[in-house]
């Protein structure tokens, strides 16, 4: 049986105060790196939409990180939790990660999220504006192609938008790539390296298998099979939960895993590269995902392609076409 609302936030609760969270010296991230250390002081994360199914696994997962000093949980599945609260929940933040929103059914794509995600993201950006300018900004709510344009709409309306501090989450899409690819290579998922790029829904998700580390090769049936395996990985969870949501503790795992390189990024750390949807000037398109340097002011260089190969140089012309229109719908639905 499903828990209630109510059950959900008891938990969420539970899991988040920090004299409940026990952490194992097996932690992915563990206490002898923390903040004290150097006296280095520890960044503010806001998550909005927290007590989802995302928002739980995440918000217990970022307390474990020693980089996080800080952790506002925001939702508006109680009433006392509500929109009147989104101020202070986001004022002072250094980095806002955002999974509200409704997730898909069998049968949708993530595009049919639109008529109400859409509205909730411009929002919760309205509240990112108004509160906490200069956060970082990680959007998780689907569909991410037009959720992002949407957000860079409200900032830019908000006189505050500045291009490398907003990301679309596209780590789900890397992980799921680096785990197929691993397997079918017969090597642990944490050696592989694949970029994704393009965006996140169906042909828009392009994993460039030619340029995969540790270089390798793959038989034209190899890159047919994973290519369609990575796209349509989202919607594989859907149909499984048969009409229950769409991914949740892999995404929460993802989304740790990016806001971690962000904030140590911010931080000052060199060398911090992911995928991300991004503004972008690597096509001709406003917004695309590729490789990104993360650093003290976000994104602060957005990597080139690299060379493809012909089946990949079609899968991006397919995408790029996909994303104009998907890119096109939510910059009206603030412009309009
Ligand atoms: N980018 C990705 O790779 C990726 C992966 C998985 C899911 N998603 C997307 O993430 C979103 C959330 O998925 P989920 O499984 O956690 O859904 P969920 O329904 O379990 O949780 C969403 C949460 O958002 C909250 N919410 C709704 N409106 C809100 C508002 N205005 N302000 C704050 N919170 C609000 C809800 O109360 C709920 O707690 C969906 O849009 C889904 O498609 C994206
Ligand atoms: O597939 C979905 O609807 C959720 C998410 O975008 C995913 O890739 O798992």
């Amino acid at each position: 049986m499903q828990p209630s609302t109510a059950e959900r936030i008891a938990r969420l609760s539970a899991h988040i105060s920090p004299s409940n969270l026990q952490m194992g010296e097996s932690s992915m991230l563990e206490r002898a790196n923390c903040r004290a250390k150097g006296g280095a002081p520890g960044f503010k994360v806001a998550i909005l939409g927290a007590a989802g199914g995302i928002g739980q696994p995440l918000a217990m997962l970022m307390k474990m990180n020693p980089l996080v000093s800080v952790l506002h949980l925001y939702d508006v599945v109680r009433g006392f939790l509500g929109q009147k609260e989104l101020e202070a929940a986001l004022t002072g933040m250094d980095l806002v990660v955002i999974p509200a929103g409704v997730p898909r059914k069998p049968g949708m794509t993530r595009d049919d999220l639109f008529n109400i995600n859409a509205g909730i993201v411009r929002t919760l950006c309205e509240g990112i504006a108004k509160c906490c300018p200069n956060a970082l900004v990680n959007l998780i709510s689907n569909p991410v192609n037009s959720t992002v344009p949407i957000a860079a709409e409200v900032f830019k309306k908000a006189g505050i938008y500045d291009p490398k501090k907003l990301l679309g989450v596209t780590m789900l899409d890397v992980v799921r790539a680096n785990t197929f690819v691993a397997e079918v290579l017969g090597l642990d998922p944490r050696e592989v390296d694949v970029p994704v790029v393009g965006g996140h829904a169906g042909v828009t998700i392009l994993p460039l298998l030619s340029q995969v580390k540790p270089p390798c090769s793959f038989t034209p049936e190899e890159t047919e099979f994973l290519t369609k395996r990575i796209q349509d990985g989202g919607t594989e969870v859907v149909q499984a939960k048969a009409g229950a949501g769409s991914a949740t503790l892999s995404m929460a795992y993802a989304a740790v895993k990016f806001a971690d390189l962000c904030l140590r990024g911010l931080r000052g750390d060199a060398g911090i590269v992911a995928c991300a949807y991004v503004d972008s000037k690597v096509t001709e398109l406003p917004f695309f995902a590729s490789k990104v340097r993360l650093g003290r002011g976000g994104a602060e260089e957005v990597y080139q392609l690299g060379p493809l190969n012909e089946y990949e140089r079609v899968g991006l012309e397919k995408a790029k076409q996909e994303l104009a229109t998907s890119i096109q719908k939510g910059v009206s639905f603030i412009k309009k």
